[in-house]
């Protein structure tokens, strides 16, 4: 599986930057400032907020639909990750981000590969640099970890590998609930959930990202607006808000830090999977002056060999596949290409 992700990074080598360390900037360097924010539109104040559903809920499945109709993100609560592992998964991050900036060049990632430390691999599209630090987690993380923290390397590998563990359950979960409001319910739908039903072979990465404090955040960027390549995204975030989504008719709208709430992304995977029903949704991450950030990035996939394309249940002589089947390793291959345009270009 890991091979597979770098194989769809082979063809498109992410240029090596440099790494600055982010506490030595008092002032936004002209690199990272970014006029014009390169938007796709202009920035609104939103009086709607991103749609809260809690998974206790019994009318749980119909938010989830309404919200991956018109918004393509929701909130959840009551979602089973316990706080301590929350927590823990935090500190790790806090940890890992907060070595020396030679330390974690040890553990960075290779210009063609998939794991590691680094910039996002969107940054070779913008012409400006954003403000923010990764570390992309996909297979067992020991062999990085060994090199970041020679000593307890074995105890944040075990909180990873639980986090994964806990993830790959919820996000199961997930997805027959997304799945069930559009009306794919039995196992004979998705083949690939499995006997158990449970998604056992579903491909994921762990996307750890850290927004230092800015000293000019209204000219910087965290991450640049993009969308997910995935079926589902699960996205941890600590009490420092930072995400934004975009929704035709409102623009730019923050979606604040619930207390033990996760937020969960519609990916292109499943805008692809639902016909065109559910939205991917545009994000990006803004940063703050006084407080850093911490997100962790749960990315949910199909298994490597699996094609995804229109449901069958959606599709008929009114309805019409509008994209061709696709694998996610090719879908990332094309996404390392051509960025936002990947979803147009598999489009039939
Ligand atoms: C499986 C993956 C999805 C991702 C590329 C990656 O190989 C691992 C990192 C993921 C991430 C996280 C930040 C935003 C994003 C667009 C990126 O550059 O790296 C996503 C990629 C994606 O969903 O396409
Ligand atoms: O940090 C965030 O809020 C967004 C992170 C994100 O979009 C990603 O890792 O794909
Ligand atoms: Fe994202």
């Amino acid at each position: 599986m890991p091979s597979r992700f770098s194989d769809a990074f082979r063809a498109h080598p992410q240029q090596q930057l440099k790494h600055p360390d982010f506490t030595s900037l008092h002032e936004l360097p002209d690199s990272y400032a970014w006029n014009q924010r390169d938007d796709p539109s202009p920035e609104t104040f939103a009086t709607e907020s991103v749609p809260l559903v809690d998974l206790n809920d019994p009318n749980a499945l119909q938010g989830i639909g309404h919200a991956c109709k018109t918004w393509g993100i929701f909130q959840v609560t009551n979602h089973g990750i316990s706080t301590s592992l929350l927590d823990m998964v935090e500190h790790t991050c806090r940890s890992l981000f907060s070595l020396p900036v030679h330390q974690k060049l040890k553990a960075a990632r290779s210009p063609d590969g998939v794991s590691g430390y680094g910039f996002a691999r969107i940054s070779s599209f913008f012409s400006k640099l954003m403000w923010s630090e990764g570390f992309t987690i996909v297979g067992p993380p020991d062999e990085h970890f060994r090199q970041l923290w020679p000593q307890d390397f074995s105890y944040h590998c075990d909180v990873i590998k639980e986090y994964k563990e806990e993830m790959k359950k919820l996000a199961g979960r997930l997805m027959w609930l997304m799945l069930g409001s559009l009306g794919i319910i039995a196992k004979e739908d998705i083949k690939w959930a499995g006997p158990k039903t449970d998604f056992k072979e579903a491909s994921a990465a762990l996307q750890l990202n850290y927004y230092p404090a800015c000293p000019d955040p209204d000219r910087a960027m965290g991450l640049a607006p993009h969308t997910d390549s995935t079926l589902l995204t699960i996205l941890y975030q600590n009490s420092t808000s930072g995400l934004q989504v975009f929704k035709e008719g409102a623009g730019w709208v923050a979606v604040p830090p619930v207390p033990g709430g996760l937020v969960i992304n519609v990916g292109d995977l499943m805008h692809i999977l639902s016909n065109g029903s559910y939205q991917s949704v545009l994000h990006r991450a803004m940063v703050n002056r006084s407080h850093h950030r911490l997100s962790s990035a749960y990315l949910y996939g199909p298994p490597s060999t699996v094609e995804i394309s229109p449901h069958p249940k959606l599709v008929g002589p009114t309805h019409p596949p509008l994209y061709r089947p696709v694998t996610w390793n090719e879908y990332l291959h094309t996404k390392a290409k051509h960025f936002n345009k990947a979803l147009s270009s598999v489009r039939v």
